[in-house]
Formats: structure tokens, C-alpha cells, sequence
């Protein structure tokens, strides 16, 4: 396996354009994020060019923080313009289990064989079709419990799955790792789960979605660390946490990172 630094300093040489059909919330915290991190992030989701935008991308995120009937379309676009051209894409699924209209609009993207689904650990329980619906987008599941729902759903859809929460989890359905880093004032802040997805996605774009996966959730959850140190609260936290993202060297990571197989 490659180093986790290896992947941070690819992406970071490579500096990949992510196409992000993303959510009135997030798109501006998400687009900090990734420039931050020395990715370049694209907020383009209208109908008439997600599909030719899809083709300049190194990568895709959906996510349906708050789709309507038009934002549904342009997703299945996006997202299946970059399934035929190979290009990788990664399934948010914020709040899936709340409405008929999401678990509905999951279902037709999974269809669309994500590379990768990241979300917390009551969406990828209820996109397995759990009867879990979750506090809106926020997650009142462990991990734990979405673990074998995961596994399930890495299997059936071919996607790596990562459930993200205190402890982090990654498979392909086949091997298991756990990520434990990070810091509980994250999901104080809005929108650092959809930035996250982002992250992945320009990950993805250099590593194997495997590789990738796991070392964009290190990444990340070491620099919420490192920016909970000095942060006073979720505002100062938010600062603090876009310097860390961006100050945070391939040897910081790997010494700070709590990656194991499981
Ligand atoms: N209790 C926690 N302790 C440490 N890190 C956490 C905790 N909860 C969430 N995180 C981290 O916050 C980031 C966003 O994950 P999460 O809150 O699960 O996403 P979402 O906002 O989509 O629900 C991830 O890096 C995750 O590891
Ligand atoms: C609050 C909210 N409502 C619709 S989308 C959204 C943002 C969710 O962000 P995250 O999943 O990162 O907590
Ligand atoms: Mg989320």
C-alpha cells in the first residue's frame, strides 16, 4: 500500500478538477474545502452542461442535500456521463432515509454504479434499505451498526463504501479498514460531511478508490484534529480547520493518522 502521504502529495501535484453537483449549503463551505487542500473544486450542476462538464472532470460528486425534480435530473446526467467515461464518482446520500424522493432518487443512483458512497452511518444504513431515517442530515447511528449494511451494499454494488462517524470505516465487501481520526466538534459544523465527499472525490482522481478513500478520511480527520486544538468553538473551528487542510504535510499525516485493517 501506498503511504497516505504518497496519496496527499499526489493529489496535491496533480491539483484535480472535481465536478461537484452538490447542495445550497455546501457548496461554498465544500468549494473552501477543496481549494484548501489544493484540489479544483466545480460547482456545476445545470442540466444543460453537467453531462459536457463530466468530461473535462477528474472526478464527480453527487449529492442530494436539496434536490428538487431539476437538481434529480442533472444528477442522473452527471452522474451518468461519468460512469461512460470512466471518470470516478462519489454517491453523497444526505438524508436518504427522510423522504419517498430520496430513498427513490438513491436508488436509480446506485444503479449508476458509484465508484464510491460516502455518507454517515444512519444514510448508508437506510440506502441499504435499513429502516433508519436519521435526524434529517445528521446521523443517530454508530458506525458500528452500519458496519455489516456497508459491507452488504460495498458487495452489491461494486462501490467502495465508507461510513463516516467517530470511528470511520472503508470497504470494498471484501477487506475492512477503520479509520479513527478526527475530532466530535465536526459535526458541529455544517456541510463538513459533503466537503468531505469532495475530498474523497479528488483523492479518487489519483489513487485506487480504495487507497484513496482511506487516505482522504486520515487526512481529514487529522487535520480536525489538529484545528481542535487551537479552536475555541465550531466558528473558530471552521477557520482553523481550512489552515490545517492546508498547512498539513505528507509526514504530519502519516504521523498523526490511525488507519487500521481490519
Ligand atoms: N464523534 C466524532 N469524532 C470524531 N470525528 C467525527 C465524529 N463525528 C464525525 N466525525 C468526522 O467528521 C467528518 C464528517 O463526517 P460525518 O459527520 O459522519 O458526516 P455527515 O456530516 O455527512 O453526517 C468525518 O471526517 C468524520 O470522521
Ligand atoms: C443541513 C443540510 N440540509 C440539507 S443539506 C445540509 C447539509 C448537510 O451537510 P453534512 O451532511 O455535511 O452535515
Ligand atoms: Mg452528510
Amino acid at each position: 500500500m501506498t503511504p497516505l502521504s504518497g496519496h496527499l502529495e499526489a493529489m496535491r501535484t496533480a491539483a484535480p478538477l472535481v465536478q461537484n453537483v452538490s447542495n445550497f449549503v455546501a457548496m461554498n463551505v465544500m468549494a473552501n474545502v477543496m481549494l484548501a487542500i489544493g484540489a479544483s473544486p466545480a460547482m456545476v450542476h445545470a442540466r444543460d452542461e453537467v453531462e459536457e462538464f463530466a468530461g473535462l472532470a477528474s472526478a464527480v460528486t453527487i449529492n442530494i442535500g436539496t434536490l428538487d425534480a431539476e437538481w434529480s435530473e442533472c444528477m442522473m446526467l452527471a452522474a451518468g456521463a461519468a460512469a461512460r467515461r470512466g471518470v470516478p464518482w462519489v454517491l453523497d446520500p444526505v438524508a436518504i432515509g427522510a423522504t419517498t424522493l430520496r430513498r427513490q432518487l438513491g436508488a436509480r443512483l446506485l444503479e449508476l454504479s458509484p465508484t464510491i458512497v460516502r455518507g454517515n452511518a444512519s444514510e448508508i444504513l437506510a440506502l441499504s434499505g435499513i429502516a433508519a431515517r436519521g435526524r434529517g442530515a445528521d446521523a443517530v447511528n454508530a458506525v458500528a451498526e452500519a458496519e455489516d449494511s456497508a459491507h452488504n451494499l460495498a458487495h452489491k454494488s461494486g462501490a467502495i463504501v465508507a461510513v463516516t462517524g467517530a470511528v470511520d470505516f472503508v470497504t470494498d465487501g471484501t477487506r475492512a479498514m477503520r479509520v479513527s481520526n478526527g475530532d466530535p466538534i465536526m459535526p458541529r459544523v455544517t456541510a463538513l460531511g459533503c466537503a468531505l465527499t469532495g475530498v474523497v472525490g479528488a483523492f479518487a482522481a489519483v489513487a485506487s478508490a480504495f487507497e484513496g478513500t482511506v487516505a482522504a478520511l486520515a487526512y481529514y480527520g487529522a487535520a480536525g484534529e489538529v484545528a481542535a486544538r487551537s479552536a475555541n468553538g465550531p466558528g473558530s473551528f471552521q477557520v482553523a480547520f481550512l489552515d490545517a487542510l492546508y498547512t498539513m504535510q505528507g509526514p504530519d499525516l502519516d504521523a498523526i493518522a490511525r488507519v487500521r485493517a481490519i
